[in-house]
């Protein structure tokens, strides 16, 4: 079982269930106090937090006294641009008294699809971690319809907590891990510790939501851990209920740990190094000795460049002596990195006109 301690970057997903009191659609304030109280600790061992919480369907639905059953499409999502006002305030109200920073970002299903979209968030979530703010994400459900939406946040954190190479995703729900089956409707099924594996039988196992506020039950939460633990991201399931979730699991209630098969630097390495390439960046010696010292693509180093490409494609990297060194994500297309391709950083404004990233392709993004 991992140690919340052991994370350098952290994902928590919090459920409608936890923030919303089902009878009256208020908010629970002194839960979202207490998850600050974890947050600030969780920060002062360094470690990097980026929340994605659900709740701005419910807290909308309150504030426009609809009832709380399954909503027409149009009206959860005139729901969520009343709720999602609340719920970001409330984050920000919740963590400022700690010296805390909170950021919105709202993403659709399409965003993650889209490389360059991909990207772009990524770059922002990366930025804002830098500078020690805490993001809050949640689905742009005003924008989202039925067939380009996650409609649930289980996948949503899991591809976050992809997206930022996260080491731990934590699900706060409002069971206490995984079970044989519904326990709602099963007194006997019993809960498993740790799941290594998500076999057809374990599949089998997973039910829909039990509550009227909820989404996505046991089945988005599997597959949210098979996103997660193939690309390196331990992933828990643990009651959220109670003040100081996250400290409460760190002292050992009970939880459903999905533990990853890699390390997420690996793991996304992999996956870059298995795309198909549709160009190539050609290097001198310098640039092939930076990258060989881990450094990052700078358009200084590049002396040719073919194929066709877009922002965000995967090119390979070719050294001075014809051999491919490696692959990764351009940040340029093909034109882009044919206008700056030689040049230093600080003319690649003046070259193209607009400012640009420093370099063509990040280290992060490149397998070598
Ligand atoms: N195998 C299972 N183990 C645990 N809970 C299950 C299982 N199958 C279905 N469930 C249901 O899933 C619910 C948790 O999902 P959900 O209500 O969507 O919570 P959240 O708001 O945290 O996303 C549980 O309360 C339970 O009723
Ligand atoms: N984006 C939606 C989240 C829906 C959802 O996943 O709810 P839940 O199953 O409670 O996590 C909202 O903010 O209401």
């Amino acid at each position: 079982m991992a140690s919340l301690k052991q994370a350098k970057r952290l994902v928590v997903k919090i459920g409608s269930a936890l923030l919303v009191d089902r009878n009256t659609g208020a908010l629970r304030s002194e839960w979202l106090h207490s998850l600050a109280e974890d947050v600030t600790w969780l920060k002062s061992w360094g470690t990097d937090v980026i929340l994605v919480s659900s709740g701005s369907i419910a807290l909308g639905r309150g504030v426009l006294g609809l009832p709380a059953v399954e909503l027409p499409l149009e009206q959860s999502q005139a729901a969520a641009a009343v709720g999602q006002i609340r719920l970001a305030r409330a984050y920000e109200e919740a963590l400022a008294p700690h010296g805390i920073k909170t950021a919105q970002i709202l993403v659709t299903l399409e965003d993650s699809a889209d490389r360059r979209r991909y990207l772009n968030s990524r770059a922002t979530m990366e930025t804002l971690l830098g500078l020690g703010v805490v993001p809050i994400v949640n689905e742009n459900d005003t924008i989202a319809t039925d067939e380009i939406r996650y409609g649930d946040n289980d996948r949503l954190a899991a591809q976050v907590a992809v997206t930022v190479g996260a080491d731990q995703l934590i699900l706060l729900s409002d069971v206490d891990g995984f079970y044989t089956g519904n326990p709602v409707e099963d007194p006997t099924a019993t809960r498993y510790d740790e799941i290594h594996e998500i076999t057809p039988e374990i599949e089998a196992m997973a039910g829909d939501a039990g509550s009227g506020l909820s989404k996505g039950g046991m089945k988005t939460k599997l597959l949210a851990a098979k996103m997660a633990t193939v690309a390196g991201c331990d992933m828990a399931i643990t009651e959220g209920s109670p003040l100081n979730p996250l400290k409460t699991l760190e002292d050992g209630a009970n939880s459903t740990w999905f533990g990853a098969t890699e390390d997420p630097q690996a793991a996304r390495k992999r996956w870059i190094a298995a795309m198909k390439t549709r160009g190539e960046l050609h290097v001198d010696a310098g640039a092939a000795q930076a990258l060989g010292n881990g450094k990052s693509l700078l358009p200084a180093g590049v002396a040719k460049v073919t194929g066709k490409f877009g922002r965000g494609d995967p090119v390979a990297i070719v050294g001075p002596d014809q051999r491919i060194l490696g692959q990764g994500l351009t940040r340029y297309t093909v034109q882009e990195a044919r206008a700056i391709k030689g040049r230093k950083s600080a003319d690649i404004e003046p070259t193209l006109g607009y400012p640009g990233r420093a370099a063509l392709i990040h280290r992060d993004d490149m397998a070598l």
